[in-house]
């Protein structure tokens, strides 16, 4: 038996337990939860954790959610089977749920400010629609891929405005969006909204997002209908999911919203995540995104995302959007920090605007846990491959 030493400091203390899905060598993916430097593999407490996907337990729901972490807290605080735990360093991680639907939406005021001026300059950079609703669109779940996935540079339609035609071919404006991305536990019946209040009950936990965006092959194909190949190759999601449940210490109120929102999406305290983001380019931190500064409120995404009956499902992810404060080295987005490639950043050195093929991003989050203790979120972690 093994007592799993648990440093005061740990950014993955008892108040914290993500679940994860993980392998060692010739075994098979199943879940287990990360405690300080460890895995510990939770097919010891139920067979639904020898599942490849957390999909079947967070199905089960809000109460058995509550009861495992419980049970999680009890057997990691006790000594557990030596078979059981593995050094972090030692196992493989996998994507840790089965996504079924994909929606991103756009709900940071300083992101969308900023991206309207530098899509659509001369024109208002918000919307008329912006304050009103939680904008956003359907993407691609089967291209969401787990941290350390390779992304292969796209190809598409480019027509950069000093070209009098389209041509075909490799992405040369290739960028990050950090983000943070929230999963559906237990779905809703077609027909039937989620309340703005129900978010609590059916929403099992948060990952982190990178949604690699292709700025060029964006530019010239999102008119009318909005994002379609230009961010579909690749979207990466954090092998952690931090439950809901450790999050009560980070709730911090949005911003204030102004106009007030239609009746379906006024909540009584609208709240957000006091998560601090970081994003190293090529291992030098580049930008800090504040998730406090969202507008929008991730219950008022899955109203929104619901209200016209739309139905959701157990594995369901919808990401928040680029996180951007209103200061430079705040932006969640290359081609915000560096302003379309007009102000370039110093990574080691370098003058640098886009990704360049072998470029590493990663994406870490941090929150305040019970007083005392923060809560990590892992990383989310892709390398630049060269165009096929
Ligand atoms: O304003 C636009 O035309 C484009 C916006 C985006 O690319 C943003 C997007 O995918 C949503 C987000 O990450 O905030
Ligand atoms: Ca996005
Ligand atoms: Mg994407």
């Amino acid at each position: 038996m093994t007592r799993v030493a648990i440093p005061e400091d740990s950014l993955f203390g008892l108040a914290n337990l993500p679940y994860g899905v993980f392998s060692t060598p010739g075994t098979r993916p199943r879940v287990g939860v990360r405690v300080a430097d460890s895995v510990v593999d939770l097919t010891v407490l139920d067979d639904v954790f020898a599942a490849p996907y957390l999909n079947p337990f967070m199905a089960q729901g809000h109460a058995r959610w509550v009861e495992v972490r419980e049970r999680i807290r009890d057997l990691v605080s006790g000594d557990v089977d030596d078979a059981a735990v593995h050094p972090v360093d030692a196992v493989t991680l996998h994507l840790p749920f089965e996504v079924a639907d994909y929606v991103d939406f756009y709900a940071s005021e300083h992101h969308a400010s900023n991206l309207g001026r530098l899509f659509r300059p001369g024109s208002e950079p918000l919307q008329p629609n912006w304050k009103h609703l939680p904008v956003g669109y359907h993407g691609r779940a089967g291209t969401v891929v787990p941290s350390g996935t390779d992304i292969v540079r796209p190809s598409g339609q480019r027509k950069p405005p000093s070209d009098a035609a389209p041509s075909y071919g490799a992405s040369r404006r290739l960028d990050i969006e950090a983000e943070v991305g929230f999963v559906v536990g237990t779905g809703s019946p077609l027909g039937t909204p989620v309340g703005v209040d129900d978010f609590g009950e059916r929403v099992f936990g948060v990952v982190l997002v990178n949604d690699w965006s292709a700025r060029d092959i964006q530019a010239w194909e999102y008119v009318p209908l909005g994002p379609f190949l230009g961010k579909s190759f690749a979207t990466s999601i954090s092998p952690w999911v931090v439950p809901l449940l450790a999050l009560e210490s980070a709730r911090v109120a949005t911003p204030p919203q102004d106009p007030e929102p239609l009746p379906y999406l006024r909540e009584k305290n609208p709240w957000g995540l006091d998560l601090d983001l970081s994003i190293s380019w090529n291992g030098q931190v580049v930008s800090r995104p504040p998730y406090r500064e969202m507008y929008w409120s991730p219950a008022q995404m899955l109203a929104h995302l619901t209200v016209n009956g739309a139905s959701s499902r157990t594995g369901d992810l919808f990401a928040s959007g680029t996180v951007s404060g209103p200061d430079r080295d705040q932006r969640g987005a290359f081609i915000e920090l560096t302003w379309g490639g007009a102000e370039p950043v110093e990574v080691n050195g370098e003058p640098r605007t886009f990704l360049e093929d072998g470029d590493e991003v990663v994406i870490s989050a941090t929150a305040p846990g019970p007083p005392g203790t923060r809560i990590g979120f892992g990383e989310v972690t892709g390398r630049v491959l060269p165009a096929r």
